[in-house]
């Protein structure tokens, strides 16, 4: 029987020490404010069990986190035809590279970078009848939440500055791979990106996907089959160039975003998020990518 407890708040203890944070994201202006003294660990146990440390009830934006939560929508709203417009090879690139893009013809490498986002968001402005609204809605429900929200200052920080999402956009219309007009399609993009939430709210939202793709709620939302493959494209493709690293240290499938949150799970065992703002030179969460690998070190559990 594992201590969790002790286990998350000696890891807590150790990192919180740490001076070197690396540094807020500041490409989006309304992120730079967001104080990087920010840490917080919580463990959602499939039993029924949660384990909290430090600032774990603090909302934040869960950015490219998103992405897993639009997948997850579109994939069960078209099924297998999904994959004709995206890929799911890693990138090896930054998540919002462009000239791979543009070698590959329009299909992005995979849907949890900007470009394979944006054609996801795509199929949802298509699909849903109030796009922004009904999405919500669905992770609200996941999250079993209804006081989870879009933070419309930081949707319309990023909307001032996104040049390379606007290029990005641009570029899948002049593909074809863009069924939507450029600015309806990233206001969707932008606006789910800045859904707020903190730790407990993420690793609750997460918990269909450790559980083979039933929510808290018994609620069934994805076939066994659609979260394995979620679930490999985390593992593949969740941390962009640095994915190899995040399966090479943590072991688990996850996923970052540039608010500086991590969500991460061991099917079939536990959903597990940490939230420290300041990021890496890859974009991904400094002190959060140090406490999963000291977490799956700890307990010994990965899905290897
Ligand atoms: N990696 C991220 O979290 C990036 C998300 C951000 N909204 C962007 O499109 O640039």
């Amino acid at each position: 029987m594992q201590n969790y407890s002790a286990i998350l708040n000696n890891i807590y203890t150790e990192l919180n020490a740490s001076h070197f944070r690396g540094e807020v994201a500041n490409y989006i202006p309304e992120l730079s404010h967001v104080d990087i003294h920010n840490f917080g660990i919580h463990l959602n146990v499939l039993n029924g069990d949660q384990f909290s440390v430090g600032n774990t009830n603090t909302p934040f934006s869960i950015q490219s986190i998103s992405k897993v939560l639009a997948l997850a929508k579109a994939f069960s709203i078209i099924g297998e035809q999904l994959w004709q417009r995206v890929n799911v090879e890693p990138s090896g690139n930054p998540f919002n590279h462009l000239s791979l893009l543009e070698l590959e013809n329009g299909i992005p490498r995979n849907p949890l970078i900007n470009s394979g986002a944006i054609v996801i968001a795509d199929i949802l402005v298509s699909h849903l009848k109030n796009p922004k609204a009904d999405f919500l809605n669905f992770v609200r429900d996941l999250a079993n939440d209804p006081t989870i929200n879009f933070n419309k200052n930081v949707a319309a920080s990023e909307k001032a500055t996104g040049y390379k999402n606007f290029a990005a956009a641009n570029l899948l219309k002049s593909f074809g791979n863009l069924e939507n007009d450029v600015d309806e399609v990233l206001d969707f993009y932008f606006h789910q990106c800045a859904i707020e939430m903190n730790c407990k709210q993420l690793a609750d939202t997460f918990y269909v996907f450790a559980n083979r793709g039933t929510c808290s709620q018994h609620k069934d939302y994805l076939t066994l089959s659609q979260v394995k493959r979620i679930n490999a494209i985390m593992l593949s493709c969740g941390f962009y160039d640095e994915a190899g690293e995040f399966a090479f240290e943590v072991g688990l499938p996850g996923k970052s975003g540039v608010g500086g949150g991590i969500v991460a799970l061991l099917p079939n065992t536990f959903t597990i998020t940490t939230w420290s703002p300041g990021l890496n030179a890859k974009g991904n969460s400094l002190l959060g990518m140090q406490a999963l690998k000291l977490f799956t070190t700890e307990t010994q559990l990965s899905i290897f």
